[in-house]
């Protein structure tokens, strides 16, 4: 999803840890989000520091994988879309606060905009978008998408996934913006896509919706949220494999 200006990421789990312990008024409480990324952190720092993403950071990505990724990451946003306007229907019946509707109509109109920066993008590459074929793990990543969209799925684990999703390629990519990244030139714009500062706003926007909905869910939704989140990084991870060339 589009947005300007690069700013170097703020992680604000480094930097609740860095104040606490100190004038109790000040410390945030940690949300459910928060402690499940603790929780889980070796599968979460496996989604959004994974070998393809470092290899673009320090330059050594072969363009032939950034090509593969390019072409089924397009698939995915295409199913990722009506994954997005399903979210937005539950927030309109379900939702307590009206804001949420608008967190995700601005979800959408960035879509909107990846839609024609993929077609663009691919224009560049000469990676031909129409005669794709869809990799396995990316087929598997988006019949999870349509299990999410199913009615029955409840408002708090739609969110959850949301959030996961957008936030481990906001975390991804922004690291190869980071100062001393030696990201290629011709991949700075597809970083600053997801790495900018603007989306990481995005992102936090989705994840104050989502531990809203949390503290409030009964606890065999909250666990189905968990294993939501958990099997986001796999996907993540196993798309990321796909680009990299992996298994
Ligand atoms: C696989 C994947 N995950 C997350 C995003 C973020 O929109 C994306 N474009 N593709």
């Amino acid at each position: 999803m589009r947005l300007p200006s690069r700013t170097p990421r703020t992680n604000t789990f480094q930097r609740k840890r860095g104040g606490q312990g100190k004038k109790m008024d000040t410390v945030e409480k940690d949300g459910v989000i928060d402690r499940w990324v603790k929780k889980h952190l070796v599968l979460y720092t496996g989604a959004t520091r994974h070998p393809f993403i470092l290899s673009i950071r320090d330059g050594t990505i072969d363009f032939s994988s950034f090509k593969r990724w390019l072409g089924q990451d397009y698939i995915f946003v295409r199913e990722f879309v009506p994954f997005t306007a399903s979210a937005l229907l539950k927030a309109s019946k379900n939702s307590d606060d009206n804001s949420d509707m608008e967190v995700i109509l601005s979800g959408l109109a960035s879509l909107n905009d990846e839609i024609s920066w993929f077609k663009q993008e691919a224009a560049n590459w000469d990676v031909p978008l129409s005669d794709v074929v869809v990799h396995k793990s990316n087929q598997n990543y988006c019949r999870f998408l349509e299990s999410l969209m199913l009615p029955a799925v409840e408002y708090s684990v739609v969110f959850t996934a949301l959030w996961a999703i957008e936030t481990v390629y906001q975390e991804s990519f922004s690291h190869c913006l980071e100062d001393g990244s030696k990201t290629p030139p011709e991949l700075l714009e597809s970083c600053k896509r997801w790495g900018s500062e603007g989306f990481g706003e995005f992102c936090r926007s989705l994840k104050k919706v989502a531990n809203r909905c949390l503290e409030k869910a009964p606890d065999e939704e909250l666990k189905k949220a968990e294993m939501t989140f958990l099997r986001v990084l796999e996907l993540e991870i196993e798309f990321w494999d796909m680009s990299h060339g992996g298994p």
